[in-house]
């Protein structure tokens, strides 16, 4: 039901650079990327389940591979967040294997809004047997989004309601409970909205994925508020979510590196970087890179006109 046809007769967007169409020759993920992040299990079809062991320093927590790409002037997107295409072909395509390494895509809600992503794999070759949903390995689309911004008719979930696509889970967190410490009528408003809106992600198809023991601040809904990383990663491993590749955008990725220092939650780093300038309008991450401890280089590749590099973090 899921070949090429059945898939833009479900509304589903494919990429003009889908032209080769035999996954049963397909090499599987690039060596850059069985190197940095290790094979796939063998005697397993490259580029189908199960995973590369990817074993975090801690248990409780899922593994996880921070990743973006970037220009030459460090640059993630453009003016006002403008999306921006910035990997080619072949780093796309990269990427690509790499969604199908891992258990889970996080992404935030800035991201989830602006970019109206799919998160799949469709850069991918297609089987001539199977489907191409049932030949790879798609992961859970997971988005950070504290007061549930995230639109029920976004294409992550309408792929989904199609049979085209895996439902995300929208993490959140619980907001206080009526009979609790309200400050004024406007917050039981408020949570009453959130309510609402989380009723219509679950009716849309969207799982709603409650950190365990945090609660959001009542000064809803303020767009700023952050949830605690560990809480929601120690979550997530709780629900089975084994590796994470974490896609962006520029706060998630702040986020991830500024908790390098103290909790160590980043595992692998892969950016791509393309060979164009964007300007000093554009949207960058600030964290510096080179104060990760223990941030080591593992392995670069040229892929088209980009170069990937692939480093990793910790002991
Ligand atoms: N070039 C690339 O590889 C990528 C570029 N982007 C770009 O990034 C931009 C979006 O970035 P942002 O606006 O910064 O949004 P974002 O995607 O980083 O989401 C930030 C939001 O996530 C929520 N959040 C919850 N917990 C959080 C935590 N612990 N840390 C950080 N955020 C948390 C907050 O509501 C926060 O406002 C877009 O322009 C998009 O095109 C996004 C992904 C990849
Ligand atoms: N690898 C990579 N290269 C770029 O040039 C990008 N702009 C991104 N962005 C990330 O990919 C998401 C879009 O995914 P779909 O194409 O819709 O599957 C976008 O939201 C960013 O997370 N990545």
């Amino acid at each position: 039901m899921h070949d090429p046809l059945s898939l833009l007769l479900a509304g589903v967007e494919l990429s003009s650079r889908q032209t080769d169409n035999s996954a049963d020759t397909a090499p599987g993920p690039p060596s850059f990327l069985t190197t940095v992040l290790g094979s796939l299990p063998a005697d397993d079809k490259p580029g189908t389940k199960p995973l590369p062991n990817l074993v975090p320093p801690d248990a409780t927590r899922p593994w996880i591979t921070l990743t973006f790409a970037q220009s030459l002037d460090a640059k993630i997107a453009g003016k006002g967040g403008k999306q921006l295409i910035l990997s080619g072909d072949e780093s796309m395509k990269m990427t690509h294997w790499m969604r199908t390494m891992h258990d889970g895509i996080l992404i935030g809600v800035g991201t989830a809004v602006n970019d109206n992503p799919q998160l799949n794999v469709r850069h991918l070759p297609f089987p001539s047997q199977n489907t191409h949903l049932q030949h790879y390995h798609h992961p859970r689309p997971l988005i950070l989004d504290p007061h549930l911004r995230t639109s029920p008719a976004c294409k992550l979930i309408v792929n989904a309601s199609k049979g085209a696509g895996i439902a995300p889970w929208i993490i959140s967190a619980r907001p206080p409970s009526a009979d609790g410490f309200w400050a004024s009528e406007g917050d039981v408003e408020k949570v009453q909205q959130w309510e609402a809106r989380q009723d219509a992600l679950c009716a849309a198809g969207a799982t709603v994925v409650l950190v365990e023991r945090e609660t959001l601040h009542p000064d809803l809904p303020s767009t700023n508020t952050d949830l605690p990383l560990a809480a929601v990663l120690k979550t997530l491993r709780a629900q089975g979510i084994k590796s994470i590749m974490v896609e962006g955008g520029a706060r998630v990725i702040q986020s991830f590196l500024s908790t390098a220092a103290s909790e160590q939650l980043v595992d692998a780093l892969i950016i791509t970087v393309a060979p164009t300038f964007v300007g000093g309008d554009g949207i960058s991450y600030v964290e510096r890179l080179e104060d990760v401890p223990g941030i080591r280089h593992i392995s670069t590749e040229t892929l088209g006109k980009d170069v990937v590099v692939g480093l990793k973090v910790g002991s």
